[in-house]
């Protein structure tokens, strides 16, 4: 079979690139490959490493059925035309460590992964993973120039999201069902707010089969469970001795990709720009999101009792004071002067 100048390209074969092929971003290139959404295009600065990944994924690929290209590089030129950002690189904390004590370290490189990512795809959705979350997808938009001068002006901020709210209603969502006994398909679970220990789980939006848990279970259980969901990561760090999660961040990631590239309009918490919703402004933060092909299509105002709001006015206090904390780390930083 040839092809012919004249036949119509019906062989559209949608990219996306994750920045950092370290734990979560290999993981997510295999999502992604394995569930034939997309090519994957992995990128890391350590010489050798995405391309040995790739090619170990590229192996696979007749045993799990799929013909998507996965490509391995130290090279940004080799990310064009990407339609989906992924940003996963930088570390990850060590027992004891807070995700804000990444800041000094993990900024600098998010600023400059976005600069040089969106220079190759000026019209990528882009996705960070990068903790901690809400700051660094702040200083993402930032790095783009989509953040105007004005933060109550018009801001594409539909093309530039953090993943960390399904992640954090997945581990809601598991203790619910390990406690309940059942199935996590049948739990829905919902936490809002900064990803860190002031998320907000929210138990009132939370339910099993449509119960919400407030009717099944007692206080004393659901804040046990809320506490140990607020602590899920770290729970996971302490365990491992070696870094953080991986597997379930990027299921999480993938499901976003997902609702993207099949314009799935989920629902889904995600921390976006927030423009007066939840009377937050000039700051991100995860809230409930529509996602489809454009990315974030709607920002979902749920009616919070005067506790809810007061505990996500907390939570987003202390992305502001990252994010400050941030904004000096960089001005005097190498990464000012690029
Ligand atoms: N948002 C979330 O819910 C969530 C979940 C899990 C992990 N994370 C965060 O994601 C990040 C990555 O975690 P991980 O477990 O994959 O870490 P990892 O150490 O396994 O991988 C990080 C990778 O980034 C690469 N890297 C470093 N600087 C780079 C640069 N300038 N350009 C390109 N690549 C670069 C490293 O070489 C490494 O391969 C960490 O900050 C972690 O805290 C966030
Ligand atoms: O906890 C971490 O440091 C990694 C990630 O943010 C997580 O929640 O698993």
């Amino acid at each position: 079979m040839s092809y012919s100048p004249n036949s119509p390209m019906l062989c559209y074969s949608p990219r996306v690139t994750i920045v950092g092929a370290g734990r979560v971003g290999s993981t997510l290139a295999q999502r992604i490959a394995e569930k034939n959404l997309a090519d994957v295009v992995l990128l890391d600065i350590i010489p050798g490493m995405p391309q040995g990944l790739a090619l170990d994924l590229m192996e696979a690929r007749g045993i799990e059925t799929h013909n998507r290209k996965i490509i391995g590089t130290n090279d940004y030129a080799d990310t064009f035309g990407s339609e989906i950002v992924i940003i996963a690189a930088g570390t990850p904390r060590k027992p004891g460590m807070s995700r804000d004590d990444l800041l000094y370290t993990n900024a600098g490189i998010v600023v400059e992964a976005t600069k040089k990512a969106i220079a190759r795809s000026p019209d990528a959705i882009f996705i960070i993973i990068t903790n901690p979350l809400d700051v660094m997808t702040y200083l993402a938009y930032q790095a783009t120039s989509l953040l105007p001068q004005d933060p109550s002006g018009i801001v594409a901020r539909h093309r530039i999201m953090g993943m960390a709210g399904v992640l954090d209603s997945a581990r809601f969502q598991t203790f619910i069902a390990m406690e309940f006994g059942v199935s996590p398909v049948d739990v829905n679970a919902m936490v809002l707010g900064s990803h860190g220990d002031l998320m907000v789980p929210l138990p009132r939006y939370s339910t099993v089969n449509g119960i919400p848990i407030t009717e099944l279970m007692d206080a004393a259980t659901i804040e046990r469970l809320v506490e140990r969901t607020r602590h899920g990561g770290a729970e996971i760090v302490e365990l491992m001795q070696t870094g953080g999660a991986f597997f379930a961040p990027a299921s999480a990631t993938c499901l976003m990709v997902e609702a993207i590239l099949l314009n799935e309009s989920r629902l889904l918490p995600v921390s976006t720009y927030l423009q007066g919703e939840y009377g937050l402004e000039n700051i991100c933060l995860g809230v409930p999101c529509r996602l489809g092909c454009g990315g974030i299509d709607t920002v979902l105002e749920l009616n919070l009792t005067d506790v809810e709001m007061a505990a996500l006015h907390t939570s987003a206090e202390s992305v502001r004071e990252s994010i400050e904390r941030a904004q000096q780390i960089l001005a005097t930083s190498y990464f000012s002067q690029q």
